[in-house]
């Protein structure tokens, strides 16, 4: 494909050829005008000959048929009127010629034809019809028969037909006259024939000979002296049937034909003058042509202004457009061009047209495409001048900088002015954009009008072909809801959602940290682990939303206590952790858990409770506990617990020794795992005495380990790490069929009938399966429900659920009867109490214990009691130690005691050979007994 511009330049080149073969085509067409004018003229005249004959015979058909079919039908009409005429003469009776008047008034005739009555000489005599009867007489109808003849009437020629009429008289026929019909519309229906054909139609003579019909036609086209140019016959020669000539002389020429009309065979032939309608070539071929020449000969004087102009309206602009498309190299042709043509340098020029249009509708059509996804881009998008002045903006740019274009155009983006709040980040922009040609990063200061988001940004440098920027684009997209996510998120990571502290992932931070600025700083930093001191009863008693707003309190008080540098943080459940920085010597981080030990004591109003809460701390102090932020967390945690042990609410500082204890804490759990298996747990039973009766009315059974590895181990020891392990479950329930087993023991060796009391915790409690647990017990070894006393903690029964009400009813149904222990350290809703299904309330011992020195607990013991009292509750006093606390207790109305007082707890066979001395029946012995459960 050739270039365009080289297509242009062609074309211009060959400008001066292409006038002198527009000269020559001018040329070239007016001689073909003229030739072809004078072959159409040779051609019109053959055509017009050849059109005549046509018509003329075609006409001459129909007319004959025509002239025939009126010939028949007035030929049956004749006969019928003839017969009439024959009838009615014959009733009239009268003499033939005078009565034919009358029969011709008596015929039934129509109006369009003419019916004629004549004596028997053929002379008329009366005539009806649409004929004029004042023409009667001119009427000759000569000889007439019924095959029909033309006649005239007048001027008008008529066909008609004629018949005689005769009189039948007996043995003899005789003629009395003739009846004659006319047809007076066949002339004029022949004439419209005629006129549809062509011909104008005029009728000859009737009388003339008809042999010299040329000089008729001649005559009758009033030219006399014209010269015959041809004759043609009708129907291969026949000239009887008619003639068609042509005759004229130079330029004039004109045709026409006479025709024998049929049926004539009579003595009034009809002839009928046809001439062909004048056609345009009739009135002078010359002119026509003489017309043609001058119009040929106006063409080309025509033609020189008219390329004038033409060159000046439509070269020239195509010129000026060559011109123009010289300086646009993008302009492809869709043809080559043929050389030295004009046409195809027209063609080539609307083809680079073409070309250029489509280029224009697909530029607009980009154009109006990159500004509708400019103005709807979800990024703000602007664009500057070089200096960054924005030129234009989107509605998102607009949007985020919250103003108007107008106040918008024309202003310079903050960040590229500098004097944001990262002052080199200007000139970090347009050192990069000069250099790399973009820049993408983060900006916080758009500065037109309002604060601008943070925005991740965009920017490149749009340069011209020479390299030289003509202007900037920056996209934007707003960070805010990005940096916000990011932030919640790292905050969640970061912090306790339940107290807003920050958690211990981010305190283990601050710790490392502190560790290593105190390293370098040769400081100390304490690590104060605080656990919260039965925590759980609070939540199993009043729910967890409680204990939430517990947590919450406890934290707002730590948080208070805290100075700036010291943080407080959530370890997780009821654990928090506090981080001092300001130590002097270890003592000082003992004196701020203290001071926590301070705050914490008063008791907090929770969601309508009073709530005492004491929290237990271990201390570990950096460098002397530990080196690094794990060692110190580890080492208060073993405080802590060490805290515990020593009955809780109370400060450790950590020690080696502690450490120890934990690693035995850790050794009794491994070895309390397989205790059952390994039979190491007895139970001991501990004797409740009617104090007012001296008799026994109960024992409590109480769980020891004897262990192998360790001997025997506390309750206090072992029961913890069984709750805090989860094995407590597996050992409540050991004890459970233990002393069921031993009481069916007792019942077989016929020990007096009292129950056994058998502690059960709360997780216990809130199994699903506890009642059924119960009942396999009691089925099992075949014991009375009686004989089974279930010790339940305040914080089982406390637990307002529809589960624990149900359970408890549904136990005390069956006739087990329910004890709270240790009533008075938890935090029982009193009210609550008196629904209950229970039967005894256990006083703690703490309490019973300082019933004579101490008058707050003398004070407690009294208000159970009473209370108890009040409810019809049996009420059991613990740890009763001496005979004087026993009379205080009677005193105060207590029904009965439990402790060392009378018995320690013991195994079973030393329990009964207490039991034989105590209840002063020691001469009757006991048989010894041993109880399976394949036994029952
Ligand atoms: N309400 C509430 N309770 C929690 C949350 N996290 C943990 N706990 C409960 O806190 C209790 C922690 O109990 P522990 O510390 O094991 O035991 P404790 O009852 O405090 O007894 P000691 O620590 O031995 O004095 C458990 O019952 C947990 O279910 C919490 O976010 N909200």
């Amino acid at each position: 494909m050739s270039h365009p511009i080289i297509a242009v330049d062609n074309w211009l080149s060959n400008q001066a050829m292409a006038r002198k073969l527009r000269v020559l085509i001018a040329l070239g067409v007016a001689l073909l005008v003229v030739l072809s004018s004078v072959l159409l003229a040779g051609a019109a005249r053959w055509w017009q000959g050849r059109s005549a004959s046509r018509a003329l015979t075609a006409l001459q058909v129909d007319l004959d048929a025509e002239v025939r079919l009126a010939a028949s039908g007035l030929a049956r009409r004749l006969e019928s009127v003839r017969r009439d005429a024959e009838l009615v003469h014959s009733l009239a009776g009268d003499a033939p010629a005078q009565d034919l008047k009358r029969v011709l008034d008596r015929l039934d005739s129509a109006d369009d034809i003419i019916i004629v009555a004549q004596d028997d000489h053929g002379t008329p005599l009366a005539a009806r019809g649409v004929v004029v009867r004042s023409g009667l007489q001119a009427l000759q109808l000569g000889w007439l028969g019924a095959q029909g003849q033309w006649v005239r009437l007048g001027e008008r020629p008529m066909l008609a037909v004629r018949a005689p009429i005769f009189q039948d008289s007996p043995g003899q026929r005789v003629k009395v006259g003739y009846v004659a019909l006319m047809l007076p519309q066949l002339p004029g229906q022949i004439e419209r024939l005629a006129a549809r054909q062509g011909f104008a139609a005029r009728w000859l003579g009737g009388d003339a000979d008809p042999a010299p019909m040329a000089d008729d036609l001649r005559m009758a086209l009033w030219r006399s002296d014209a010269p015959v140019l041809g004759e043609q016959a009708f129907d291969e020669g026949d000239t009887q049937r008619g003639v068609l000539q042509k005759f004229g002389s130079g330029d004039e020429v004109l045709s026409g034909a006479i025709l024998n009309l049929p049926t004539g065979s009579g003595p009034v032939p009809m002839r009928l003058l046809l001439q062909q309608n004048a056609g345009w070539l009739q009135d002078g071929h010359a002119f026509v042509i003489a017309a043609l020449l001058a119009l040929v000969t106006a063409c080309l004087l025509v033609a020189v202004p008219v390329s004038g102009l033409a060159r000046r309206y439509f070269v020239q602009p195509f010129e000026r457009l060559g011109d123009a498309l010289r300086g646009d190299h993008s302009v492809q042709p869709t043809s080559s061009p043929t050389a030295g043509s004009p046409h195809s340098e027209f063609d080539r020029l609307r083809d680079m047209a073409n070309v250029l249009s489509r280029e224009n509708r697909e530029l607009r059509h980009d154009s109006a495409l990159w500004s509708s996804v400019f103005r709807h881009a979800r990024e703000a998008i602007c664009v500057t001048d070089p200096q960054g002045r924005i030129e234009i903006a989107n509605s998102t740019f607009l949007s985020l900088c919250g103003l108007g274009e107008a106040e918008t155009l024309g202003q310079i983006p903050g960040f590229l002015v500098g004097g944001t709040e990262d002052a080199t980040q200007a000139e970090e922009i347009w050192i990069a954009l000069r250099k790399q040609g973009e820049w993408n990063g983060e900006v916080r200061h758009v500065r037109i009008g309002e604060e601008f988001p943070v925005c991740a940004v965009s920017i490149f440098a749009i340069r011209d072909e020479q390299g030289a920027v003509q202007h900037l684009a920056a996209f934007f997209s707003d960070n805010t809801g990005h940096r916000e996510q990011e932030a919640r998120i790292q905050y969640l990571a970061h912090h306790d959602t339940l107290t807003g502290l920050p958690n211990r992932a981010r305190f283990m931070e601050r710790l490392r940290t502190a560790v290593q600025t105190a390293e370098r700083g040769g400081r100390m930093v304490a690590l104060l682990f605080i656990d919260l001191d039965r925590f759980k009863v609070i939540n199993d008693t009043l729910g967890h939303a409680v204990g939430d707003e517990l947590l919450r309190t406890v934290a707002d008080r730590l948080v208070r206590t805290c100075e700036s540098g010291e943080v407080v943080a959530r370890s997780g459940g009821d654990e928090f952790v506090i981080m001092l920085d300001r130590l002097r010597e270890p003592a000082d981080a003992q004196r701020a858990a203290e001071h926590i030990l301070a705050i914490m004591a008063p008791t907090a109003r929770v969601s309508g409770h009073e709530l005492a809460i004491t929290p237990s701390i271990g201390i570990a102090v950096y460098p002397e506990h530990g080196i690094d932020a794990e060692e110190l967390v580890r080492n208060a945690d073993v405080a802590m617990y060490y805290a515990k042990s020593q009955g809780r609410n109370n400060c450790q500082l950590f020690s080696p020794r502690m450490a120890e204890l934990a690693e035995e804490s850790l050794s009794l759990e491994h070895a309390l795992r397989t205790a059952a298996d390994r039979d190491e747990f007895i139970l001991y039973y501990q004797p409740q005495i009617e104090m007012a009766t001296r008799k026994l009315v109960g024992v409590e059974a109480l769980i020891r380990w004897n262990s192998q590895q360790f001997g025997m181990v506390s309750p206090a020891k072992f029961i913890r790490i069984a709750e805090e392990c989860g094995l407590i479950l597996q050992m409540g329930d050991w004890v459970l069929r233990e002393a069921c087993r031993q009481r069916a023991e007792w019942n077989l060796a016929g020990v007096a009938d009292f129950p056994i009391a058998v502690n059960v915790s709360a997780l216990q409690f809130r199994q699903p399966e506890f009642i059924r647990r119960v009942e396999e017990a009691l089925q099992i070894y075949g014991i009375s429900t009686t004989q089974l006393e279930l010790e339940l903690t305040e914080s089982i029964v406390m637990h307002e659920s529809g589960a624990t009400a149900a359970a408890l009813r549904r136990l005390r149904d069956m006739g087990v009867a329910l004890s709270i222990d240790d009533f008075g350290t938890g935090y029982s809703s009193l009210g609550y109490l008196k629904h209950l299904p229970i039967q005894k309330l256990k006083v703690d011992g703490a309490f019973v214990r300082g019933i004579e020195s101490d008058k707050a607990d003398r004070a407690i013991v009294e208000a159970i009691v009473s209370l108890g009292r009040a409810l019809d509750l049996t009420l059991v006093a613990e740890g009763v130690e001496q005979r004087s606390t026993i009379t205080v207790l009677s005193k105060l109305g207590c029904h009965v005691a439990q402790g060392y007082y009378y018995c320690r707890p013991l195994p079973a066979e030393e329990f009964v050979s207490w039991f034989s001395q105590f209840n002063g029946e020691g001469k009757r012995q006991f048989q010894s007994a041993t109880v399976t459960p394949e036994a029952h």
